[in-house]
């Protein structure tokens, strides 16, 4: 089983006044592919700290991240972002869609920002719109769907590159119970049929049956969390 996210012995501190916050104090956590990770714990635990680190949008005081197999540690900006474009799939709390593009046109201007075009990437925009159930709304534009299909959107617009690694901030909270429980599900299957390594930031403890592994973070710390 390769591993999709590797982070070791990561140490994450902010300025603070005169001294410094540690916001995480020496975290490790492994994701294989075809995994769902799960992190719960208190407001300013330090979960969206991990996220930006994993999302190479923040680089530690100390530690390594690998991700797909790769040290991806220390890399400068243009190659991080690079990492970010090719391996990372981001799925956010509101699912950020673009107001004047259809649900197919969301998935199809990834790739275009990529430079591909073409029969196969309109096949993929199609085939994943399909995986989240939304081959029916293909033509509507993110006002004339619901909160849950928004995400369904988003999910799918997540995997348009085919990451290596999905990280995934509270996407149930704008969601009443039961569109929240039908989106971690989705998310649980796509992590599974994908072969994707899946990191879930999430509040809502009562989704987390359908994850492989809840780990907690509490003060910038590490726990796995009996299921
Ligand atoms: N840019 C920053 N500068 C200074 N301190 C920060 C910064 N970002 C976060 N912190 C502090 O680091 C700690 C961890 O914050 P983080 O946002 O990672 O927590 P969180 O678990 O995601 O919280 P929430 O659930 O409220 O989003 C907190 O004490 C926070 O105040």
């Amino acid at each position: 089983m390769s591993t999709a996210l590797a982070l070791t012995d990561i140490t994450v501190t902010y300025p603070d006044g005169d001294r410094r916050l540690t916001a995480l104090d020496r975290v490790s956590l492994r994701v294989d592919a075809g995994e769902m990770v799960a992190v719960v714990g208190p407001s300013g635990s330090g979960k969206s700290t991990l996220l930006a680190v994993a999302g190479l949008l923040l680089t530690p005081d100390s530690g390594r991240v690998e991700i797909d197999g790769r040290d991806v540690s220390g890399l400068r900006r243009g190659d991080a972002a690079d990492v970010r474009r090719t391996t990372l799939g981001l799925v956010f709390q509101q699912s950020n869609l673009i107001e004047s593009l259809t649900a197919r046109e969301q998935l199809q201007i990834v790739a275009r920002v990529a430079g591909s075009r073409g029969p196969e990437v309109d096949a993929r925009a199609d085939e994943l719109l399909a995986a989240v159930g939304l081959t029916d709304a293909a033509g509507r534009r993110p006002h004339q769907l619901s909160g849950g299909q928004r995400q369904r959107v988003g999910i799918a617009r997540a995997l348009m590159n085919d990451p290596a690694l999905l990280l995934v901030d509270e996407p149930t909270s704008a969601l009443d119970h039961e569109r929240g429980a039908a989106v971690v599900a989705l998310l649980a299957e796509v992590t599974r049929e994908r072969g994707v390594g899946t990191v879930m930031v999430t509040h809502d403890r009562s989704s987390l049956a359908a994850v492989d592994h809840t780990v907690e973070m509490g003060d910038g710390r590490l726990a796995a969390l009996a299921s």
